[in-house]
């Protein structure tokens, strides 16, 4: 799944966003060069009988990440490696195949 997490009372997604890198990643990011990429809704990974539902944005970045706070893994997925994982079903239905029309 990607980084991300519950917006906070008042807070724009984009902020979160900000907010949920870094938290989770270590990664710190211009929100203006965040581009939304729309919201979209699946059965949450891990939590049966509940939807999740997100605004996603695309994002560029050159630092490393590190995965941080709760987060036990962090990897990078690419058009090759990914149908070889366990992937939750926003990533597997949305995710990726904006992904691959991207490239
Ligand atoms: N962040 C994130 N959560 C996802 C994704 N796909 C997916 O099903 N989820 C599910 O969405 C639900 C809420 O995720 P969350 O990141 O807000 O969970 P959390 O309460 O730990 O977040 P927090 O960082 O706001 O405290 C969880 O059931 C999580 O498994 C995804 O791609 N990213």
């Amino acid at each position: 799944m990607q980084p991300g997490g519950k917006i906070e009372p008042g807070e724009l997604a984009v902020n979160a966003l900000a907010r949920e890198l870094d938290e989770e990643i270590g990664v710190q990011i211009d929100t203006a060069q965040a581009h939304f990429l729309g919201m979209f809704r699946a059965p949450a990974a891990n939590e049966p009988g509940f939807e999740v539902r997100c605004e996603l944005f695309q994002i560029s970045i050159d630092v490393p990440v590190n995965a941080a706070a709760e987060i036990e893994e962090a990897v990078w997925v690419d058009r090759h490696s990914y149908a070889q994982l366990q992937l939750a079903p926003l990533t597997l239905d949305h995710v990726m195949p904006i992904y691959l029309s991207l490239r």
